[in-house]
């Protein structure tokens, strides 16, 4: 399919939206995941542990939050560990211990798409296959665990 404009011929892909000038060499793969970088959108559940470095040191659960950095990754280990072992489940302890207000979802995040996210939360999320668990990430906000839902 292609579409006239300034008196130039384009050829736009209906799945992937990407057009060009040059005539396709070949039918477009309506699957539309000839694009090679992963899917368009994630939902994700994640469990923040803030920090007295945290570009907001303060959440639901603490009004002034002043534990460490160093004091926040070994909490988001031991939380890990918990889920990872089965000990707990993801949405027990991050509605229990998450400084985001997506605690009072369980972490959830519902679904989002790149550029939505910090950049360090977004690169782990969108690497993450569905029910895989990240390793801590940093961001500005704190240091997170993340759980890829769908
Ligand atoms: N769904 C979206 N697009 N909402 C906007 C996201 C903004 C984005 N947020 C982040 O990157 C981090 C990672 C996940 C949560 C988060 C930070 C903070 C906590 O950190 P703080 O800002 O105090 O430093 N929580 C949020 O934003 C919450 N609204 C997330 C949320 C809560 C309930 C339901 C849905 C989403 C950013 N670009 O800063």
């Amino acid at each position: 399919m292609n579409k006239i404009i300034i008196g130039q011929h384009y050829y736009l892909n209906i799945y992937t939206k990407e057009s060009q000038w040059d005539r396709p060499d070949k039918p477009a793969d309506p699957s539309g995941n000839g694009k090679a970088d992963g899917p368009e959108e994630v939902q994700c559940s994640h469990l923040l542990v803030k920090h007295s470095g945290s570009r907001r040191p303060s959440s639901w659960r603490e009004e002034n939050i002043t534990r460490s950095k160093e004091e926040a990754l070994d909490l988001v280990k031991s939380y890990r560990e918990q889920i990872a072992s089965g000990k707990a489940t993801f949405a027990e302890l991050a509605s229990k211990y998450s400084d985001c207000s997506s605690a009072k979802r369980g972490g959830d995040l519902g679904p989002f798409s790149r550029g939505a996210m910090q950049k360090p939360f977004e690169q782990a999320a969108f690497a993450l296959k569905v029910g895989e668990l990240s390793s801590p990430v940093h961001t500005d906000s704190g240091i997170h665990i993340i759980q890829r839902t769908a």
